[in-house]
Parts: structure tokens; sequence; C-alpha cells
């Protein structure tokens, strides 16, 4: 047998021979391999499926093809491999990749032992039939019943393959149908040989190495397309088998484990970083969350089993930057807190020219540059609420939310989940997954506690403890949520009187009043201020936001009227401040033609028949002391409530509209009018 042409053991020859046209590195990667006569026989059949595959052949055998094999699956992925016989079946065991063994048929071995027959001497007249690791009993039986004459042997690798020889002459064989190595061995020692293997077998073994190859090359596509995909997070994302092996990772992951990305797959993750304990949850282990320090940094580490058709394959282990999670947590807590973040005023908005109010505007200014917590005094309706939301807007935290809650409208329950949130659960009732309380829901904003002289004691404590740790504690939960929440209260009662009578905690006023700022009510702000503020709202009515100053035509009559209501209430004690000049101006406009004579003058009568509110008793208090004036304003705007709501029928919306009040002062005054 001519051995001329065979490759050199130990090389690989690329088989390159395609389809005109067609990209060869899309096609799939087959490696035959066999040395001497069945290595032939692979590459020459493989040239005929060279349009379907990319071959590669190694020339070589047992460990010797384990290595190349090994080596060239590095520098190009195969997809399927070719042997045959022992060898194959070595190389089968030896690597991870799947494996087409050619068979033997039937039919092709009696061919076979039909060309040896014919190639036996008289001095050898049997036939030999080698195969691996054991002799066919079926073959045994057919050699009984027919009388062939067959001499069968097994050999069980490269080790026994000589001695083979050496007992297939000395039971006077003559020729040999045996596997490539023994049959090369056959031709070295001058015994005619046919190999086991017939071409239509290589045929078929090819056929079905390019089915498994297609099958590893849809899967590696998927694969690579994943680690596509895990690439693109910010994460550090790995993933291993059962056995806790490497199998698929990102860039940042591998920066993690301080190593290039390739050098990691197929490595086991326990000895790369112990610290990640993937053992445990390749146990069944659930995994969760928990604080890891890895490549010098402090990471929170996800670990999470893979579960498949009910059994475990691997697990997923995801590392994540805390100030990744924060940011996240922060944009979050934003948008959830969405609902409240209308923030409606600036300080520009404070309008007033009297000392008292550019104080005000002034030092609302320094305190919307600090983080400290500011407490506003005043009457209702003196824009408490107003600078709340300028300072915010002035502030660093502009653009974050902003949340307003009025603890005087609310009763105890209510108020504390409203500001606290719960958890699932907490109560009977508790809305599913829980929910967030406005206090976390502010995060990074502001929150505005209005009325806060009305906090049930209880939850001033809560408050305290938030405003002290800087953090809350949802009801019913026992975990504390950090966080980041700048708190500015407001109260038109004396906070120190209340805290004198025990019914304000000493600590929390302490606290909340580490700035604090006093608005004045509009009857102590002058005429000027009163004049400026009602003109302003005259302007913002929707039709007169034009450019036409209000004392020109058309507009001047109407400022002519507001003069002569603002005459008329010049003693007026506006018990509704600026809420209630709001109102005024409002009844201005709807009664404007009521309130001219047949000139077009305002009318004096008119007016005093519309604006009733500064009537006698109110316009004398004026002349009284300041403290006789608080009185009797308070005594009149109990007076005023009851009428109004008689009026209206008891609709506190109606009341609350007419009398120019928010609903949390309109409860206080019926409580005030009761007592
Ligand atoms: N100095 C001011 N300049 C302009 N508008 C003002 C001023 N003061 C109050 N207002 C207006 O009066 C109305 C009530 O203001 P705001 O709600 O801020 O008062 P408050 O003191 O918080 O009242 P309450 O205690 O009843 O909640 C708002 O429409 C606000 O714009």
């Amino acid at each position: 047998m001519n051995e001329a042409s065979e490759t050199k053991p130990g090389k690989s020859l690329p088989l390159r021979v395609m389809a005109a046209g067609a990209d060869a590195s899309q096609l799939p990667h087959i490696v035959t391999v066999g040395r001497y006569r069945i290595g032939r026989v692979l590459q020459k059949i493989s040239l005929l499926w060279s349009e379907q595959a990319r071959f590669t052949h190694v020339a070589a055998s047992f460990d010797e093809a384990v290595a190349q094999v090994q080596a060239l699956n590095q520098r190009q992925p195969i997809d399927a491999l070719v042997g045959a016989g022992a060898s194959g079946a070595w190389v089968r065991e030896r690597v991870d990749i799947p494996v087409s063994m050619v068979e033997v048929r039937g039919l092709d071995l009696l061919q076979a032992l039909r060309q040896a027959k014919l190639q036996v001497s008289p001095e050898a007249p049997n036939v030999g039939l080698v195969s691996f690791e054991a002799p066919s009993p079926i073959v045994a039986q057919f050699d009984q019943l027919f009388g062939l004459g067959l001499v069968q042997m097994a050999y069980q690798g490269p080790q026994d393959a000589a001695a083979c020889i050496q007992k297939l002459q000395a039971a006077g064989v003559g020729a040999v149908v045996a596997p490539g190595l023994i049959s090369d061995l056959a031709e070295q020692a001058g015994m005619p040989s046919v190999l086991l293997y017939s071409e239509k077998s290589v045929h078929q073994a090819l056929g079905d190495a390019l089915l498994l190859a297609r099958h590893k090359q849809v899967e590696r596509d998927r694969h690579r397309r994943l680690e596509t995909v895990i690439g693109q997070l910010q994460d550090g994302v790995v993933a291993v088998d059962e056995q806790g092996r490497i199998q698929a990772l990102n860039a940042r992951m591998a920066l993690l484990l301080g190593a290039e990305l390739q050098a990691l797959h197929g490595r086991l993750l326990d000895e790369v970083a112990p610290v990640l304990r993937v053992a445990q949850v390749l146990q069944g282990d659930e995994g969760g969350e928990e604080v890891v320090q890895l490549a010098m940094r402090t990471l929170v580490l996800r670990r999470a089993p893979i579960w498949e058709n009910g059994r475990l394959t691997g697990a997923l282990l995801v590392c994540r930057d805390p100030a990744v999670i924060q940011s996240a947590d922060r944009s979050l807590r934003a948008n959830r807190s969405q609902r409240g973040a209308g923030v409606r005023w600036r300080l520009e908005d404070y309008v007033g020219e009297s000392p008292a109010t550019q104080r005000v505007r002034q030092l609302a200014r320094q305190y919307a540059a600090t983080e400290a917590t500011v407490l506003i005094l005043g009457e209702s309706g003196t824009g408490k609420e107003l600078l709340a939301q300028g300072m915010h807007s002035a502030s660093r935290r502009a653009g974050q939310p902003f949340l307003a809650v009025n603890c005087a409208a609310l009763s105890e329950s209510l108020l504390e989940s409203e500001l606290f949130g719960y958890d699932e659960g907490a109560f009977t009732g508790a809305r599913r997954g829980g929910k967030t309380g406005l206090i976390e829901a502010a995060h990074t904003g502001t929150l505005f506690l209005d009325e806060i002289g009305d906090m049930p004691l209880a939850l001033q404590s809560r408050l305290l403890r938030v405003l002290q740790e800087r953090e809350v504690l949802r009801v019913g939960s026992t975990t504390p949520v950090p966080v980041d929440v700048r708190v500015m209260a407001a109260t038109h009662a004396d906070l120190a009187a209340q805290v004198e009578k025990g019914l304000f905690r000493r600590d929390l006023y302490y606290r909340l009043a580490v700035l604090r700022l006093q608005t004045s009510p509009l009857r102590e702000r002058g005429a000027a201020d009163v004049a400026l503020l009602a003109r302003r709202r005259l302007a913002s009515r929707p039709g007169l936001k034009d450019e036409t100053p209000l004392a020109s035509t058309p507009h001047a009559a109407l400022d002519l009227l507001l003069q002569a209501m603002l005459a008329h209430a010049a003693d007026y004690g506006w018990p509704g401040n600026v809420r209630e000049l709001d109102n005024w101006v409002e009844r201005l406009l709807a009664c404007q033609p009521h309130l001219c004579d047949a000139q077009g003058q305002p009318d004096a009568a008119r007016l005093a028949e519309v604006f009733v509110e500064c009537a006698a008793p109110i316009a004398a208090a004026a002349t009284v002391s300041k403290t006789r004036l608080k009185d009797s304003s308070r005594e009149a705007e109990r007076q005023r409530v009851l009428q109004v709501l008689q009026s209206v029928g008891g609709n506190q919306t109606r009341a609350c509209e007419i009398l120019g009040i928010s609903r949390a002062t309109l409860w206080r005054r019926m409580k005030a009018a009761v007592e």
C-alpha cells in the first residue's frame, strides 16, 4: 500500500474547497481525525462535502490527536469532529466537541471480508477480523454457521496494536479486515489488509457531523448573542455551569476578576474568585443579595441558580456598583413622586415692598442656599407654602420632588401611612406591595409639612427619628430606608407655647426651627403692599394678562374700582390674608358693572353691600390695640364662617371658596366656632 502521499503526523491540513462566492467563515467548521489509511479516506471524501462545511484534517491519533484538536479549537472553534475506531473513541472521551463516528455496517463488512479472502495465500489461508475493544458475537455466530474460518481479534488501543498483529500472524491469517491503525500496521508487516470502514460509512459519518455542526453553530451564535447582550451591561455578569465552570461573562466581570475574558472561559469560578461563593448557589441556595469586596471595590452581589426543566444547570452572578444602584434608586423615587412634584411658586412671586416682606424674601433667599430645616410661622394665607416652594426652587434641590402634606387635614393613622408608607400586610387592607410614603418619595427633594402644630405626638416621635437618623421606617417594616430629604414645616400656631403646654415635642421643635421665617399678616403690611398685591392678582386674571397697564384704558375703570375697594377696606383686618384678598379681587371682577353708578364711578354704597366683611365691627376694631384687633378679628372670623356655612347649607368646599380659605383653616375655624 502506498503511504507516500500521507500527511505527516502532527500536521493539520485545512481543506480549502468550497462553493464559489460562499463565505467560508459562515460555514460550519468540521475536523476529521485519523492517520494513515483512514486519514486519507476522510480527506478524500470530505472534499466532496466542501460546499457545506469548512474542513480541517488532523492527521494524528489518540493523545496526539486530542492535543491538536484542542489547540485548533482555541484558534478556530470547531463545530464537530469526525473520527473512527479506537482513536476516534479516544478523542471523543477527551474533548468537549460533538464527534460523529464512522460506523461499520453489516454489508460493508461482508464486502470487506470478501476482498480479504481474495488476497489470502495457501500458506496463510485464514481471514482475520479485528475490532476495537471486543470481538463481535454476531460475526462469531455467522462464522460458525457458514464455516467462514474467520479469526476474530480485539485490541484496546495503540499499546496492544503490535501484539495484535503478531497474534494474527501466529493464527495463520493471510489477510485482515481491520480499523485504521491495525490495517496500517498489518500492511507494514507485509500482511494484506482491507479497511473496515467503507466509503459509504465515511459519507454517512460526514453527513452526521454536518448536522451536529449546524446544531453547534446555532448554539454558538446564540451564545455569542448572549455575550453581546451581557457585554452591554454596566454590571459584571458571569454564568457558570453545574460544575461552576465559567460559560459566559462580560468584559466588566472579567475586569473585576482581574483576567482576560477569553482566558476565563471554562475555568472554575470558585478558584478564580472564592469570595463569590458560587458553590453555595449550585447547591440550590436561592442566593439573594449581599455586599462583597472584589478587585478592591465594594460591590453588591446577586446570585441566582439556573433551573432548566426542574434540574439545576448552573448559576448566574451579577456584581453591581452601589453608586449605580443609588442613582437608579434616586431616579425611581423621583419618578414615583411626580404625583406631587409640581412647584408653582418661586421666591420672586412673594410680592410686597414693605420692610417686613423684603426682609422675609431676603432671608428665604439665604436659607435656600443651605440644607437646614426651616420653620415658617405665620397666619393662614400669608404665603408660607409659597415661601417653602420658593426656597426649594432656589435651592440645589430644584428639579427634585417637592411634596407637601397638611398635617391638620388627615387623621392620625392616615397621616402616618401617607408620610411613612407601609409594607405589604402591615395592616388589614394594606395595599399589595405596600406603599411608598411621602418622606421616601421626597428623596433628594423637599418635604413641606404644613400645619405641623397639628401633628399628633406619636407621629412627632417618628418624624424626629427621620430627622435624626436620616432614614424612614415604613409601618410594619423593620428595615429602615435611608433618605435624603430637606424638611420645611409651617404653622399658624404659636409652636413655642405648644411646647410649653406639652402639646409639641421640644426636641422636634428645635430640630425643625433651625432656621425660621415669620410671615406678616396682610393687615400689618401697610396699604401699599395690599394695593400692590391686589393689582398683581388682578393683572394675573385671565383676559387681563396683556401688555396694557392696568391704569390705562380699557382697565382704568377697573383700577378705579380697585382703589375704591381698597379704600373701603382701609381698616379691614384681612383675616384670610392674601387668599382673602384674592377672593375680593375675584368678587370685584364679577360684580364690576353693579359696583358703578350711572356715571361709571365707583358707588360706595354698593361697594359696602358687596364687601360686607368690613362693616362696622371690624372697621371699629382697627382702631383698638393690636391684641384686641386680633381678638375681634377672630370673633369676626367665627361669625363669618358660621354665616357663610349657613348660607351654603353646610357645603364646606363652597364655603372655602367664598371665604378664600383652605379646608384646613375652615376646619380649624369651625372648631373654634363650636368651642
Ligand atoms: N407675599 C405674597 N405674594 C404673593 N402671593 C402671596 C403672598 N402671600 C400669599 N400669597 C398667595 O396667597 C395664597 C395662599 O398662600 P399660601 O398657601 O402660601 O399661604 P399659607 O400661609 O401656606 O396658608 P395656609 O396656612 O392656609 O396653608 C397663594 O395663592 C399665594 O400665592
